[in-house]
């Protein structure tokens, strides 16, 4: 059964093509799984709905900060046209979903399953600009990550501030999904933690988080949190990811 459920998520995964997270196959074994797939997925209910909604594109409650930013990221996004030739993108916008399972991996199956009810802890809540705003983007060598947020009201600890545990949330929500998309599946073993500077409430702030090495499994991973401008450095942390196989989270 566990055995079942790794082939469909995995071949799913290959077939939705998001950066969310990469399969080491070899050619022939993709092939098969996306076969294997696509077969399945022609007998079963589509894994993606029409109504997932992407909770990283702007909406009202996005600040001016946040809004210059999105745009300044955003714009390095597409492809462009210079002279003759196609230039790449230099960032990726990363899309998010309150069900990563259903929606990002295409593991509709495997969501259900685990939890039907789960949704994403940073997602969660349904009034724009309340908790978590953020969107993500990633370089285009994978080497760099980074995330603009916004912390809502909802997020306080000391007062007008930002709440240390909801700082630590977005750093690991960050460096996973960088880890991710440099390797596979992975979990936190370790997140190392500076608090420097209190982070006001309401205010819009950069997380950048960068590649320091991989070994094997392990994908280790620094990261600051500093105001837009760059001149107050708020947090700064290193984190340890190691990538795990789906049946992992089945007990397998
Ligand atoms: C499928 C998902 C779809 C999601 C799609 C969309 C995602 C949407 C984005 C959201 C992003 C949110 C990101 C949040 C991510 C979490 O919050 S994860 C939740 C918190 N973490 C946990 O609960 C993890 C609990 N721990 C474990 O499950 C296991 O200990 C681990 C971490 C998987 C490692 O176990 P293992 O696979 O048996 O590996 P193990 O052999 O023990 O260790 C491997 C290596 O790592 C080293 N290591 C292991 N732990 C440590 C440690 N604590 N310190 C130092 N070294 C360590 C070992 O020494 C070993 O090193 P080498 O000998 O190879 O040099």
């Amino acid at each position: 059964m566990a055995r079942t459920l790794c082939r469909i998520f995995k071949g799913c995964q290959s077939i939705c093509s998001l950066p969310l997270m990469k399969t080491r196959l070899h050619p022939s074994a993709s092939v098969l799984l996306r076969t294997v797939c696509v077969r399945r997925m022609l007998t079963l209910p589509l894994p993606f709905s029409p109504k997932a909604r992407d909770f990283s594109l702007p909406n009202s409650s996005w600040g001016a900060e946040m809004r210059q930013l999105y745009e300044h990221y955003n714009s390095q996004c597409e492809e462009e046209m210079k002279g003759e030739e196609k230039q790449d993108w230099a960032w990726k916008r990363l899309p998010s979903y309150n069900r990563s399972l259903k929606y990002a991996t295409g593991g509709v199956y495997l969501s259900k399953i685990i939890q039907s009810k789960a949704r994403l802890f940073t997602r969660n809540i349904k009034e724009p600009g309340a908790a978590f705003e953020y969107v993500l983007f990633v370089s285009k060598d994978e080497q760099k990550c980074v995330c603009i947020f916004q912390a809502g009201h909802l997020l306080e600890g000391p007062p007008g501030h930002v709440h240390g545990g909801a700082i630590a949330t977005m750093i690991d929500t960050v460096t996973g999904t960088h880890a991710s998309v440099l390797s596979a599946p992975v979990m936190t073993a370790n997140l190392n933690i500076n608090y420097r500077r209190p982070i006001p409430l309401g205010s819009t702030v950069l997380i950048e988080s960068s590649l320091n090495k991989t070994e094997g499994r392990k994908v280790l991973i620094s990261c600051k949190v500093t105001s837009t401008d760059g001149s107050k450095l708020h947090t700064e942390a290193t984190a340890l990811f190691v990538a795990i196989n789906v049946s992992h989270l089945l007990g397998g």
